[in-house]
């Protein structure tokens, strides 16, 4: 896939920045931010949102190569969660959610504090697709774990990471969760949303378990 010009990586955005971005057709509110989650944001998104859209990002792969002592691990056993890679030929389903008004800034505050704070995520404008629509793409703003965060694990064998995922359990719960409520997101997108890194850590996970079973039953293991 060639990438789209509109997809062009562009620098780190501030917020505010962002906010002033949107195209005049898109809201009537200034203030209004889209906020593009591709990981836990997917299923928990925790912040007061106006609207949400299903819908992709090009230009970015989905890596499970964040490190994460928190949420889905501990500092002695860091679990593994998301981030987005550069990748001209990638592609990254998620959904997007609108904030407006009084919104911005409390979604942006929890945030930063989950994300930035306790996850060494840094904020980055992204271009979204929405799927019903992606003739009209929204720019948004996506938290991404670079390299140079000191949780960065970077890439490791998909067999590695589902032995990493089965064995870590943090704060918001085990790191297994995290993994099926992704793919059982992605299994909801549709045939169209493919991701290779995410479905090769389930079948190996799914290799592991003795009695894997379908998501919604693995779910209710932990
Ligand atoms: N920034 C990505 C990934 C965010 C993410 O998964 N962060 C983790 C670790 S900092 C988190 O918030 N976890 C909460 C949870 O696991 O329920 C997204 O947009 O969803």
């Amino acid at each position: 896939m060639k990438q789209d010009p509109a997809a062009q990586n562009t620098p780190p955005s501030s917020p505010s920045a962002l906010q002033s971005a949107q195209p005049p057709g898109e809201d009537s509110d200034p203030q209004a931010l889209w906020i593009f989650g591709y990981g836990s944001l997917v299923w928990r998104p925790d912040f007061a949102y106006s609207a949400s859209r299903v819908g992709f990002v090009r230009g970015y792969s989905r890596r499970f190569w964040q490190g994460d002592t928190f949420h889905r691990g501990s500092d002695k056993m860091p679990g593994r969660v998301v981030t987005l890679l550069e990748d001209r030929e990638g592609c990254t389903w998620g959904v997007a959610y609108q904030v407006r008004g009084e919104q911005v800034n409390e979604a942006l505050k929890y945030l930063n504090v989950r994300e930035a704070v306790l996850g060494g995520y840094d904020t980055k404008e992204v271009t979204f697709y929405p799927q019903d629509a992606p003739e009209q793409p929204l720019k948004a703003l996506a938290y991404v774990a670079t390299p140079q965060n000191p949780g960065y694990l970077g890439p490791a064998p998909e067999e590695a990471i589902a032995t990493q995922i089965l064995a870590c359990r943090g704060f918001s719960g085990h790191n297994l969760e995290y993994l099926l409520r992704l793919a059982d997101f992605m299994q909801l997108c549709g045939p169209q949303a493919q991701d290779e890194h995410l479905e090769a850590i389930v079948d190996a996970v799914g290799s592991m378990l003795p009695c894997f079973c379908p998501i919604e039953q693995a779910l209710a293991l932990v």
